[in-house]
Formats: structure tokens, C-alpha cells, sequence
């Protein structure tokens, strides 16, 4: 049988006092009391002094719906291994539940099912008679305040922003938020309000941690060991501030705690083992019935019957069976009394306490039902029907107008403080900042540096057999200027000057010491000349193509080249050959002949760009949409896992807040760190690099917007995924890298195999970077065939993340 079944009656009385004792308001939870009931409480209530004849009457009150009710719950988190195994609570409104249990017994599984954050694998709960997380319940929201078992607060924002977030998520105005935080750091004995999170002891963030629940004064408090780690002292005056929110505004408060004797103060005590409640009473009560001063000894001794399996169950649940003698009037005389033992106890609190809060706050929704001494009827009378129609349907628009406009405040005022949360934590990570403001910056600085440029300095062996002495023999100015002669000194020159620095020409004797040297690394290769090579060229072109084999061998000149790198051996060969035509021009020109007869037969020119491109040109674009969404990927994915992971993020959910409102204030804060990355990356490039934006500046940025944009989403998807940052981490990168390459950033992407072309073209950035590299070298707009498909292909990928992030985080919830 559950153990709610077997619960005795137990009236429970809440006194609404003045500051000078007198009394204002009682109310008696749970359910209706009996007339007998009735009788005794006013007796009881008459002992006090009440207020002046104009004043409203003292009321009895009840409200027939407990704060939380939960029946049959069941929970798994593996097949087979119940958590929640058919559990049934009650908690009374108005009251103070302990619940207690062993570690591991599932006390926060079942209070993540109260606040709406898991979903139970079946059985029912009601949270003031709704069920969590449907419309209308208030829950996740403002009816709840919960203080997680973790501190889940922002590190990095001080208490008075963390109490000012948490307000402002409530829909608090900023003087109630300053009137709440003034009243709980002086109750909480909090340090300084400006200290930072990480910079409070243990004792302090948890106490920081309970002013965050606290702040908008809600009905129900949901305390996961709130009184961990703190001094007796606090202890007690937290316990003193829930007795004073649950007789001065009715709060319900569920409080799990590890200090057994500590739960002695709660009106329930709900005795928890294996996922289901051994006990469910009044303190007092199990005291009597086990007949012990400890609440320690009777759950020591409920946890061994449980564990033997030849006890009476039915013995267990309901204690020495005492109550079973009882007749109606014992009974009675029992709630009386624990009437007034309450009476007395509330009346203490109350002097204790000084009712000094002035923080009034709108949102006690539900009134308890008057059932008491006075009644005040509100029902409408008398008016006729048809008025009464227009009005109710006047009534019902205006309400729904109100409830829109309502709903619509609430909602921008929680994203503005998502985002003003977002940017408060990401301006104090210093780290943070200089990576993802600057970092694009820097890459693209590097990238104009380094990518692009032609090498430089790159030693390379002349072994010259024409002239011994070559060196001082070839010095620019040739003093011979004799048609075919000093041909070797000609092209060492063309070579040594043609492209600056490109070559570091070295003396070598013979051939083979340069091979050694190439072996070594201290060389990229050789060049030699053989001995009278100008005597030679001279026969050659004179026999032209039927010159003999000496002449031919003679006039050759042997090139040797490191090859293991490609792209040096490339710039190698480029620079020798352009060397050697220039070279031959000049020779021409000496010899009374025209340049023009060794240039190619083309006459090519620029439709796009210039014929002397760089490749820095081809690059950039790409590579700076490639670090854009790689950097708002990595720090949307981080964002998220550390709000996962630091509790925050269930904490906001419980507080209301959807996960459209926090993507809308990631969308926010990474949309501008993206337009400030390109509008400084982009600065760079144009002032310092003297990059060409043929086309629009403004379609460039925008286009590196939407790319950080599906960046952001995709970080934000890996980070609903990925439960910490190293497996976010490999994540990204198996997601990243192959899309680097596909791109085509750094190769063209007609080298590719057909297949994975077109493959590639289905990725988020490929077509976007043809799309900037149109942009910025082709200078076309965005109707142009070569730039909308890319901006398309990113903008879906967007939505797709969004979507499919969307879809997952809603599903983890249930979990
Ligand atoms: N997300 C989860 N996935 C798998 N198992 C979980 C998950 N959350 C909790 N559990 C398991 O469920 C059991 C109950 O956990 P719960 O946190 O509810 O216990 P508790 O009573 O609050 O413990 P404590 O007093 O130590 O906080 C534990 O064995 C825990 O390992």
C-alpha cells in the first residue's frame, strides 16, 4: 500500500502577523477542516489580539490542492534499475517538506521531475495542480525557485550580476531586484556584491547560490542541501527565513538535507530509500511513534526493516500502530493540539523575525479558497445577460491582449539578460576575448605574411667550368658587353637580381660536393655551366637544329633540384625559367636582335582580377571564413558545455527560460563578435595588405556574418551533443577538418574526383567561399549565380542546425 494512504490527518496553521502580534490571516493546510477542526483552530486564533473594527475580518484559509503531489512515479535511468520505483509524495502548501535519504537514493532525480527539468518514465505529477512544464502550470518559472545541489552560477559575473540576471529572468523591476539583493546579502551574510562567483569560499557561493533562488519570492522552493558546508549559526537563520516565508507569504518549500536532526524543523518529513518513500509525517508524529528523540534512530531503523525482507510492511509504513486505537475524539484532540503547538511555534518565529521585507511581489497567483471565519464574496450578480457576454468577451480579449503583451515583455527581458549574461561572461575571460575578437585578425595577418609570398634566401650551388672567378667576373654591370660572350655570367646575373632574394647563390667546385650538399638540407640544388658554354650557344644557334653532339653537350646547362618539396621545387623551376627568358631577351637585344622574338605568341589579359593575381589574393577570402565559423563554432560549443556543465543552464530552464531564448541571445552576442571579427579582419586586410574588395563591402561582411552565424549553430549543436570539451573537441574536428579541405581554400577545387566535388559543394562553407572570392576579386553582387548559391547553402545549413539543436536539447530534457 503507498504510504500516503496509511498518513494520519495533520492540520497544518499559518499565522499572518503584524509586526505588533496581531493577527491577520490564518491558513489551515491541508484540505478542509472539519467543523471540529474548525471550532478549535478559532479558539485557538481568539487568544489573539486582533485588529481594529474597520479592518478586513482575520480569515481561515485552506487551499484543498497540495503545493506538489506525486504518484506512482517511476524513473530509469538504465533498463532494469529503477531510480523512482512507484514513489507517492504529498507536499501540503504552505509548508516546510524534508525530504531525506541516503546518497544515490534519488532525492534530485525526483526533485529535477518537480522543477520540470526530467520527465518520469510514468506516474503522475501535480505542482499546484498542474503538471509540469504544460502551459499555464508556471512551471518551469516564476512560481519556482530552486537551488540546485551544485552552485550552478556563472563564474565569472559577481553576486550582484547573478542576483540582477536571475531578477531580471523573473520580469523583477530593477528596484525590486535592489530592494531583494540589499534584504538576502545582509540575510545571507554575503561578502562584498561585487565579488566575482570564483572568487567566493564554498560557503559563500552556496549562500550566493540560495540568495539566486530566493530573489523573486516564489511559491514553491525547491532546496537540494542547501545547508552543506555551512556554520550552525546560518544554518539556523536559513531555517528561520523559510519559517518566515512560509508564515508571511505562504511559500512551499522542499528541502533535501544530509543533517538528519536538522529536518526536525520541516512540517514533513518524507523518509526516502531505493527510489520510494518509507515514511511521510509530521516529525513530531514519527518521534512519538518510534518513541525516540532522534530522527536519526527512525531512519536507521526504517532502512533496516526495509532491508528485511520478514518485517510487516504494512507495520513499517505506519509506525507502533498507535493511531489505530485512536477514536474521533482522540484524534481530534491531536490536531487541536498540534494546532496549537504550532500556533505557539509560528508566534515565536514571528517575534523572532521582524517582518522588514518590503519587497512585494505580484505573483502568489494562486489565492487560497476562504473557508474560514469571514467569507468575502467576489462572484459577479445581477448583470444583465447580453452585457454580461460583451463584457466577458471584452474581458477575455483584453486578458489575451494582456497575457500576449505580457508574455512578449517577459520574453525580451529574458533574452536581454541571456545576453547581457552572455557577454558579461565573455568579457571577463580574458583568454576568451583575445581568442575570439582578435584571433581572426591575427590568422589573416599571418596568413598575408606567409601564404602567397615566394620564398626567399634559398641557397643554391653554381658550379661555373666558363670562368673560374665567376663571381667577382659577374658582377651586374658586365664590362663586356660583346654580342654571345659571358653567357654564363648573363643568366647567373638575370637569376641573382630577376626576383630579389629569391636565390642565395653558392660557389660550388664540382657537382658532387653539391649534391652533398643537397643531401645535407644546406642546399635546394645546383646549376653548372659547362666549360666555353658561350662558345657553344654561339655554334649551336648558328647550326641551329643540326648541330653535333659536342656542341649540343657544351651548350647545355645542368640543373639539379631538391624536389622532396614540391612547392619549393615549383618557385625553383618558375624562377630559373623566367630567369632564362629574360636572360635570352637580353642576349637577343646585345646581339642587335628583338626581345619580342622569345616571348610567347599570346596576348593574354585580366577579365577578372590581374594577370599578376597573388596567390594571397585566391586565399584570403576562404581562409577567413574558415577561422570565422571555426572560432564561433569552438566558443558557441564551449559556452554551452560550460553552462551544461556548471548547472547554469538547468538552473535558467527552471527558471523559464526556453531554448529558443537562449539560441535568440547566443544568436545576439556571437552575431556581433562575428561583425566585429570581419569588420576588423577585413580592415586589415584592405589597409594593411592592400586587398582589392572589387565588389560590396557591405555583402562581404554580411557574408561573413551568416558564415559565423552557422558556425555559432554548429558549435551550438556539438555543444548540446558533447557532455565536455574534449569530446566537443574531437567532435569539431572530425566535423571541421574534411570541411577545410573540401572548400577549396588552399587547392582548386577542379583537382577534386567529380564525386567528392560535388560532394563539397553541399557543405556549409565550399560554395561560400567562392561566393566572398567573387565578392572580393570579381567584385559581383549577391543575384549573381556565382555568389546567392553559397549564401543559400549557408543560410540552410543554419536553420538545419538550429533545427536539429532545437530538437535534440528538448529531447535531452526527457531523459
Ligand atoms: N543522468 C543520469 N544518468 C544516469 N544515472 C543517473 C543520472 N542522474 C542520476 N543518476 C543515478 O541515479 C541515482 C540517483 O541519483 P540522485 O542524484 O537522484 O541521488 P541523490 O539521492 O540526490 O544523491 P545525493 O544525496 O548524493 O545527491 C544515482 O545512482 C545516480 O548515479
Amino acid at each position: 500500500m503507498a504510504a500516503h494512504a496509511n498518513l494520519e490527518r495533520r492540520v497544518s496553521i499559518q499565522l499572518d502577523l503584524t509586526q505588533d502580534g496581531v493577527l491577520n490571516n490564518v491558513i489551515v493546510t491541508p484540505g478542509t477542516p472539519t467543523p471540529e477542526e474548525m471550532q478549535s483552530i478559532e479558539n485557538s486564533v481568539s487568544a489573539f489580539p486582533i485588529r481594529g473594527s474597520n479592518a478586513p475580518p482575520v480569515s481561515i484559509s485552506t487551499s484543498t490542492t497540495p503545493a506538489v503531489s506525486i504518484r506512482q512515479a517511476c524513473k530509469s535511468y538504465t533498463p532494469g534499475k529503477p531510480i523512482l520505483d512507484n514513489m507517492d509524495m504529498t507536499v501540503p502548501r504552505g509548508t516546510i517538506y524534508g525530504l531525506l535519504g541516503s546518497s544515490g537514493c534519488g532525492k534530485t532525480t525526483i526533485l529535477s521531475t518537480i522543477v520540470g527539468l526530467k520527465e518520469l518514465d510514468s506516474g503522475d505529477i501535480f505542482v499546484f495542480g498542474s503538471r509540469p512544464g504544460t502551459k499555464g502550470s508556471g512551471i518551469p518559472g516564476r512560481r519556482l525557485g530552486y537551488m540546485p545541489q551544485d552552485i550552478a552560477l556563472y563564474e565569472y559575473l559577481t553576486i550582484k550580476e547573478i542576483l540582477q540576471y536571475f531578477g531580471r529572468i523573473f520580469g523583477m523591476t530593477a528596484t525590486e531586484i535592489d530592494g531583494q539583493t540589499e534584504f538576502l546579502v545582509n540575510f545571507l551574510q554575503l561578502p562584498n556584491r561585487n565579488k566575482k562567483i570564483c572568487a567566493l569560499s564554498g560557503g559563500q557561493k552556496r549562500r550566493s547560490s540560495l540568495a539566486a533562488s530566493l530573489i523573486h519570492d516564489p511559491q514553491l522552493l525547491i532546496l537540494d542541501e542547501p545547508t552543506v558546508g555551512l556554520d550552525p549559526l546560518l544554518r539556523e537563520s536559513i531555517w528561520n527565513h523559510l519559517y518566515q516565508l512560509v508564515t508571511t507569504r505562504r511559500t512551499t518549500v522542499i528541502i533535501t538535507t544530509h543533517y538528519i536532526e536538522e529536518a526536525r524543523h520541516s512540517h514533513t518529513v518524507g523518509l526516502m530509500r531505493n527510489g520510494r518513500l518509507l515514511a511521510e509525517k509530521a516529525p513530531d508524529t514519527l518521534l512519538k511513534e518510534h518513541k525516540t528523540h532522534l530522527l536519526e534512530d527512525i531512519v536507521l531503523k526504517l532502512c533496516r526493516k526495509d532491508l528485511s525482507p520478514s518485517l510487516d510492511s504494512h507495520k513499517a509504513t505506519n509506525g507502533n500502530g498507535n493511531n489505530n486505537n485512536n477514536g474521533k475524539n482522540g484524534k481530534k484532540n491531536d490536531v487541536v493540539a498540534e494546532a496549537l503547538s504550532e500556533i505557539s511555534f509560528y508566534s515565536r518565529i514571528n517575534k523572532m523575525l521582524p517582518l522588514s521585507r518590503s519587497y512585494k511581489h505580484e505573483m502568489n497567483q494562486d489565492k487560497p479558497e476562504v473557508v474560514g471565519l469571514k467569507f468575502q464574496q467576489t462572484a459577479p450578480i445581477g448583470d444583465a445577460e447580453p452585457t454580461r457576454k460583451r463584457h466577458s468577451s471584452l474581458k477575455r480579449r483584453q486578458s489575451f491582449i494582456d497575457t500576449l503583451s505580457d508574455d512578449m515583455w517577459f520574453r525580451a527581458s529574458r533574452i536581454r539578460a541571456l545576453t547581457v549574461r552572455n557577454y558579461l561572461n565573455f568579457f571577463r575571460n580574458p583568454v576568451f576575448v583575445l581568442g575570439v575578437v582578435f584571433l581572426p585578425s591575427v590568422q589573416m595577418i599571418l596568413t598575408s605574411l606567409i601564404v602567397g609570398q615566394d620564398p626567399q634566401h634559398m641557397r643554391f650551388g653554381v658550379a661555373n667550368h666558363e670562368f673560374s672567378g665567376w663571381e667577382e667576373r659577374c658582377s651586374k654591370d658586365l664590362k663586356s658587353n660583346v654580342c654571345g660572350a659571358d653567357l654564363s655570367c648573363r643568366y647567373l646575373n638575370q637569376l641573382k637580381y630577376q626576383n630579389g632574394d629569391f636565390f642565395d647563390l653558392v660557389p660550388v667546385e664540382k657537382e658532387s660536393d653539391a649534391v652533398d650538399e643537397v643531401r645535407l638540407g644546406k642546399m635546394w640544388g645546383y646549376i653548372s655551366f659547362p666549360e666555353n658554354y658561350s662558345e657553344y650557344v654561339g655554334l649551336r644557334s648558328g647550326h641551329g637544329l643540326f648541330a653535333d653532339n659536342e656542341t649540343l653537350e657544351g651548350s647545355i646547362v645542368k640543373l639539379r633540384l631538391d624536389m622532396s618539396h614540391y612547392l619549393a621545387g615549383v618557385f625553383m623551376i618558375n624562377n630559373l625559367f623566367s630567369s632564362f627568358q629574360e636572360y635570352l631577351k637580353g642576349s637577343i637585344s646585345t646581339c642587335g636582335g628583338s626581345p619580342k622574338e622569345v616571348e610567347l605568341p599570346f596576348n593574354y589579359s585580366a577579365v577578372y582580377g590581374s594577370v599578376n593575381s597573388r596567390y594571397m589574393e585566391y586565399i584570403i577570402p576562404g581562409a577567413l571564413i574558415l577561422i570565422i565559423y571555426l572560432i564561433t563554432l569552438c566558443s558557441c560549443a564551449v559556452s554551452v558545455i560550460g553552462d551544461r556543465k556548471q548547472g547554469t543552464l538547468d538552473r535558467s530552464r527552471v527558471a523559464g527560460i526556453q531554448t529558443f531564448d537562449i539560441m535568440i541571445s547566443y544568436f545576439i552576442t556571437e552575431g556581433t563578435t562575428v561583425l566585429f571579427q570581419a569588420a576588423l579582419g577585413a580592415s586589415i586586410l584592405i589597409l594593411g595588405f592592400n586587398l582589392e574588395v572589387q565588389g560590396s563591402t557591405v555583402l562581404f561582411l554580411f557574408v561573413c556574418i551568416i558564415t559565423g552565424l552557422c558556425g555559432q549553430a554548429s558549435g551550438l549543436l556539438i555543444g548540446i551533443l558533447c557532455p565536455d570539451e574534449v569530446e566537443a573537441l574531437f567532435l569539431g574536428m572530425f566535423f571541421y577538418l574534411p570541411m577545410m579541405l573540401l572548400a577549396g581554400v588552399i587547392w582548386p577545387l577542379e583537382a577534386m574526383p567529380d564525386a567528392l566535388r560535388y560532394f563539397s559543394y553541399c557543405l556549409p562553407l565550399t560554395l561560400t567561399c567562392e561566393s566572398l572570392r567573387s565578392i572580393t576579386s570579381r567584385g559581383l553582387g549577391l543575384l549573381h549565380p556565382k555568389v546567392w548559391p553559397g549564401v543559400a547553402v549557408v543560410s540552410i545549413w543554419t536553420v538545419s542546425f538550429w533545427i536539429i539543436a532545437l530538437c535534440i536539447f528538448r529531447s535531452l530534457k526527457k531523459q
